[in-house]
């Protein structure tokens, strides 16, 4: 396999999925005996309680930690957005992340609510990735160098990542993905994004099915889709959420857009998703059936449709207070509360 700028092939992506590390079981049991003891009747948080373990057979840590989580936004752009997919002008990514800077977006303000670390990725916006109907987004080099920027971006020793994006057009490239890795008619996986009307709706259609047709023969492996029809932000992401993993960071993800990014991996190899929760059921698009496919059911289902990483970082509040009682309440015997 040729090498590429980074000295990475896909075939090194793929090696590093049999180093992906295993739930923490000891951990696990530590947190259920701790939740035995705490002054509730058992059971009574509900999910609440699988977040803390979930949090500790990822972390390896029978005391996990919420100590620095932190959002990361990924930003690409498109070619595909001169087909008229968008309401948008492309234009609007790199607004957006000034207005991320000047905190200003409403992912800011979710951020402060709930005391969230926030980083935003310019990934080459002024080289938008190739019109996918006509060829491919990206080549191999590309593709693999972007990954890695994605690994990189988390390796700042966050204990909860938060994934989200911001790319003009991007519901498209979701959309395609989604079509590429689970088939049928395109339209199932094509939503309205920032609000196409009626025509706007038909033309991503038929943008994605005639990406399907310039991209056929190609589309059976993951990572020849993502090259093939994704973008710069959604192989960051992908990057990201496989470092995460190496790392023992658990990852909370957003919407359609993330989700695509995470799918990816899961066609790769269905369990790369394990340390990763659902932060919500977007609106958009399939969404709702794609985390079905994923196996994963969404903490928050608000009818929310903007990405940035909202929906993730909503639930990353939950996340919070879930391990603040598992943390912070008393015991049976501390508060001098009769149990059963
Ligand atoms: C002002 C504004 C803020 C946003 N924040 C997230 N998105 C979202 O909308 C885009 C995808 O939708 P589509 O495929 O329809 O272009 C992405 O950038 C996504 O993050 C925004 C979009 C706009 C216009
Ligand atoms: O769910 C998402 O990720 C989404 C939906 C609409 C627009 N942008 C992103």
């Amino acid at each position: 396999m040729a090498q590429n700028a980074t000295g990475i092939p896909f075939d090194d992506i793929r090696n590093l999925l049999p180093l992906m590390p295993e739930p923490d079981a000891a951990s696990v049991e530590s947190v259920r005996a701790r939740d035995r003891d705490l002054t509730k009747p058992p059971g009574s948080l509900g999910r609440l309680e699988e977040i803390v373990e979930w949090l500790a057979a990822w972390q390896g840590n029978a005391k996990p930690t919420v100590n620095r989580p932190t959002v990361c936004v990924f930003a690409g752009n498109h070619g595909v957005v001169e087909r008229g997919v968008s309401p948008y002008p492309q234009a609007v990514t790199r607004q957006m992340l000034e207005n991320f800077s000047a905190g200003g977006a409403a992912i800011n303000q979710i951020c402060a609510a709930y005391d969230l670390g926030f980083k935003a990725f310019d990934l080459a916006l002024d080289m938008p990735t190739g019109d996918i109907a006509s060829g491919p987004a990206m080549d191999e080099r590309t593709c693999v160098a972007t990954m890695a920027f994605g690994m990189e971006a988390v390796a700042g020793g966050t204990d909860l990542l938060g994934l989200g994006e911001m790319g003009i057009g991007n519901t498209t490239i979701a959309a395609a993905i989604y079509a590429a890795l689970y088939g049928g008619e395109a339209r199932r996986f094509v939503g309205r994004g920032t609000g196409v009307d009626d025509a706007g709706l038909a033309r991503k259609v038929e943008v994605v099915e005639m990406a399907l047709a310039t991209h056929a023969g190609h589309l059976s492996d993951p990572l020849e889709v993502l090259r093939r029809l994704g973008g710069r932000e959604v192989a960051a992401m992908a990057g990201a959420i496989l470092a995460a993993r190496l790392q023992r960071v658990p990852v909370v993800l957003d919407g359609y857009v993330v989700t695509a990014a995470a799918a990816i991996l899961h066609a790769l190899d269905p369990s790369a998703l394990d340390h990763c929760i659902a932060g919500h059921v977007s609106a958009e698009g399939a969404h709702r059936e794609v985390l079905e496919r994923l196996g994963k059911k969404p903490l928050l289902d608000l009818g929310m449709r903007l990405g940035e990483g909202s929906g993730a970082a909503l639930a990353m509040g939950l996340v919070k207070a879930a391990l603040a009682c598992h943390r912070d309440m008393a015991t049976f015997s501390s508060a001098g509360v009769s149990n059963r």
